[in-house]
């Protein structure tokens, strides 16, 4: 079976109620590959889910772009999976590079919380990727490596995981992973897969790009053959956005 292309946009801390409304209204008019080729989710700020999810065209999904790592109760200013299932978001972006940086989330950490999503039947769009250092000094599939095995160690079906190759550097830096480096890890991510868990999670499992793609690039990107799709931080807040969402086609011509 195919994997379905998969498109994410990360609005990341972004938006007013009336940008919101407007980004929505825009990609509400745009044409976009049917259902079957290509699967939309927008990611907004908590405070505005509710809002996107009602007023988003029915063949795109909104996910959250955090959820607390076990049940809810006394964390002030988190918000739980339960939370999410019972508002109808069903998806939800763990482990971006920017929570594990800033807010020091380690690899077990998320890994934690993508269980405990799963558990409550949420879908996870899993982040991993390396800053420019480990690039540099060659430790790019090791440490993607750890941060997969973090969550592989925990999880036991894959079915609602998505992946999410996001190398640090490329994050809105305008500097985007070459088409080959891209592939190159993506593939290694597909082998360790197929080495530590299974052949089926390995032919199944979509990995998806996230780093500074655009409506110039999705295309290229696109083509490489264990590219699954995109998270789109930066131009996922732009008309640009229906363009990249199109990339699909690439896969179905
Ligand atoms: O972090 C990202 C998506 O999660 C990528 O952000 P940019 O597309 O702005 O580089």
């Amino acid at each position: 079976m195919g994997r379905k292309f998969f498109v994410g946009g990360n609005w990341k801390c972004n938006g007013t109620t009336e940008q919101v409304k407007k980004i929505v209204a825009t990609l509400n008019e745009g044409q976009v590959p049917s259902e079957d080729v290509v699967e939309v989710v927008l990611s907004p700020p908590f405070v505005f889910l509710s809002m996107v999810k009602d007023c988003l065209r029915s063949d795109f999904q909104v996910a959250a772009q955090n959820s607390w790592v076990k049940k809810g109760g006394a964390f002030t200013g988190e918000i739980s999976a339960e939370m999410l299932v019972n508002l109808g978001v069903p998806w939800v972006i763990l482990g971006h590079s920017e929570r594990r940086a800033l807010l020091s989330e380690s690899n077990e950490f998320v890994g934690d919380k993508v269980a405990y999503a799963l558990a409550q039947g949420l879908k996870v769009i899993a982040c991993i990727g390396e800053t420019l250092e480990q690039r540099e000094s060659g430790t790019t599939m090791e440490v993607v490596a750890a941060q997969t095995k973090a969550i592989a160690e925990r999880v036991t079906n894959w079915d609602d995981v998505v992946l999410a190759y996001e190398p640090v550097w490329a994050i809105g830096t305008g500097k985007v992973a070459s088409p080959e480096q891209a592939q190159e890890v993506h593939c290694g991510l597909r082998d360790w897969l197929l080495t530590n868990v299974s052949p089926e999670v390995a032919s199944s499992t979509r990995i998806i790009y996230g780093g500074s793609v655009t409506a110039s690039n999705s295309n290229i990107l696109a083509h490489q053959p264990d590219v699954d799709g995109f998270l789109v931080g930066g131009a996922s807040l732009k008309p640009e956005f229906i363009d990249i969402i199109k990339a699909a086609e690439v896969k179905s011509a």
